[in-house]
């Protein structure tokens, strides 16, 4: 079994859990349900900002612990400060060490899209995703079926969400687009076997359709990376281990985009 069907193994149990736990009609309760989510386009096209979704990531299946006394207030702050399009936290637990608080305390701090970096599997997921105050859900094609990202896809944007669809290669992306999306992401990361490869994003580029906003994602160390990614098309950038793994991720963004 590879990491993915773990990982999706063992989120089926963890929303098994939380359904007992907690209602929907609970998760539509929450205060911070009714709020109108930010809208990702506006922020990554804004010439104030970078294109830069920047990563709270503590830890990662292919690199183990990256930075696990982090403070995500001060860092997504910092962040946002440095002119992040938007915000990426992971709430996994278990293969990540995110957690819901981690997206309700970047939430409270910050006014700028927040994506709930998750491997959604189930639409109570999309529910808890809006009652902590994300603005973006993933939907990752390679653990859905085309039919479960119209649904998500759907329930997410009449929720108010915007959709972003991760996609790995062609096949990927030719079966899982619909209309339901917003954004379309291409891993540079084999999810399989944590391989990176940049040139899958300059692979797949002319093959999303320009309606949607185009992310590339994973594995971008380079300034020069995202200029030759902007020169093809790309508009979004998701960024994690190269800031967290440093001693002040919010510094080593700033450095970073001082050299766009
Ligand atoms: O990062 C991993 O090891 C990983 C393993 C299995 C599934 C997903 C994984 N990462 C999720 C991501 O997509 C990245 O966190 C994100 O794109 C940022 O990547 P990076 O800049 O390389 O940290």
């Amino acid at each position: 079994m590879n990491i993915l069907d773990k990982i999706v193994l063992r989120k089926k149990e963890e929303v098994a859990i939380a359904k007992q736990q907690v209602s929907v009609k609970d998760l539509e309760s929450h205060p911070t349900f009714g709020r109108t989510p930010y809208r990702f386009k506006d922020f990554l096209l804004s010439d104030d900002r970078t294109g830069i979704i920047a990563e709270f990531k503590k830890q990662s299946p292919s690199k183990g612990v990256i930075n696990g006394e982090a403070d995500v207030k001060a860092i997504t702050q910092a962040y946002n400060l440095a002119g992040a399009s938007a915000l990426s936290v992971l709430t996994d637990t278990d293969f990540f060490g995110g957690k819901k608080e981690d997206l309700l305390q970047a939430r409270s701090v910050n006014e700028i899209p927040i994506l709930r970096k998750d491997f959604m599997i189930d639409e109570y997921q999309i529910f808890e995703a809006k009652a902590w105050g994300a603005d973006i859900i993933l939907l990752i094609a390679a653990i859905l079926t085309p039919q479960q990202i119209v649904d998500y896809g759907k329930l997410a944007q009449s929720l108010g969400l915007n959709v972003l669809l991760e996609v790995h290669d062609l096949v990927e992306l030719e079966r899982s687009i619909c209309p339901h999306l917003d954004a379309i992401g291409v891993n540079n990361r084999n999810l399989g076997d944590f391989t990176v490869n940049i040139q899958t994003s300059f692979d797949l580029v002319d093959r999303i359709p320009n309606e949607f906003l185009k992310i590339s994602e994973s594995a971008i160390s380079n300034p020069q990376t995202i200029k030759d990614l902007k020169e093809v098309g790309f508009q979004g950038f998701l960024i994690g281990e190269n800031f967290m793994k440093t001693e002040n991720p919010g510094l080593a963004m700033k450095e970073f985009v001082g050299e766009l």
